[in-house]
């Protein structure tokens, strides 16, 4: 099955196109990465794919029905997950608590809002609640220790976020977007900032998580070795245009991507 599919995606902020007329076509279980050189584009489709955009022009479908112009949260629970360029974590919270909280689109109960003090249930409703509370917490927080053990963050569970080394960190916003429950997971950058032990093992991290959580994955990578090593299929944006597609041989052997990558133009 197709899972995601975009037909022409294109993003012009005033005179500058970001990304032209981009077909994209992910299918279930495959590992897809974006690349191209800085600026190309690939931060821009990854936005529009999630919702924090609409694009300019083109449609967007996710398991072929279209998600164009849907809000964030709406993609997320359809079952999109992302992780960012630029951590973003609950720094000052635990491990633990960061995955908690990345569960409350799945709560069936309002208790977020109940413990804010928002809704005033009667006694009954309250009781009744609480009850599910209880039960729905037990059973997030059994979810969350088998995220955290799958990532392997569940001896770290009690430490503060920013007290993590940078590659655990992006594991551990990686076991936040899985909590969300996510069919497609974009990961933006995933080995930035990894020490090369971290890198080397990412490969083989994210195979791992794809076959457990039966995952389809498309990430933006900078690092050639993971990109390389780690994908089925390859796109390849330069200037936002979609330049290139194939497996990593052809994207490797691949004049034109060659020459985006060396800057070097046609008639030098
Ligand atoms: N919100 C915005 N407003 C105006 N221009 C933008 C905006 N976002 C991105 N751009 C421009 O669009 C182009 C593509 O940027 P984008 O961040 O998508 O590239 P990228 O391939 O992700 O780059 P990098 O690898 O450096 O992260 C760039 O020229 C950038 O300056």
């Amino acid at each position: 099955m197709t899972v995601l599919k975009t037909d022409h995606m294109t993003m012009r902020f005033g005179g500058l196109t970001a990304v032209k007329e981009l077909n994209l076509e992910i299918n279930q279980g495959e590992i897809v990465a974006l690349i191209g050189p800085n600026g190309a584009g690939k931060t821009t489709a990854f936005n529009m794919i999630t919702g924090v955009y609409r694009p300019t022009e083109g449609s967007i479908y996710f398991e072929e029905k279209e998600i164009t112009g849907l809000k964030p949260h709406e993609i997320t629970k359809r079952g999109m997950a992302r992780t960012f360029q630029n951590i973003r974590l609950f720094k000052e919270l635990s491990v633990l608590d960061n995955v908690f909280i990345a569960n409350h689109l799945h709560l069936k109960s309002n208790f977020f809002q109940a413990v804010l003090g928002k809704l005033q249930p009667n006694f009954l409703d309250k009781v009744i609640g609480e009850r599910r509370y209880k039960k729905e917490e037990k059973e997030i927080l059994e979810k969350c220790y088998m995220l955290l053990e799958k990532v392997g963050l569940l001896d770290l569970k009690d430490e503060k976020a920013h007290s993590l080394p940078y590659g655990l960190q992006r594991k551990l916003e990686i076991a936040r977007a899985l909590a969300t429950e996510p069919k497609l997971l974009l990961l933006d950058e995933p080995a930035a900032g990894m020490n090369p032990k971290e890198t080397h093992d990412l490969t083989g991290f994210i195979r791992q998580i794809r076959d457990d959580f039966d995952l389809t994955v498309f990430l933006i990578e900078h690092h050639m070795q993971v990109v390389m090593d780690i994908s089925d299929r390859i796109y390849v944006l330069d200037y936002g245009i979609n330049i290139a597609q194939g497996n990593p041989y052809e994207i490797q052997n691949n004049q034109r991507v060659i020459e985006a990558y060396l800057g070097v133009t046609e008639d030098a």
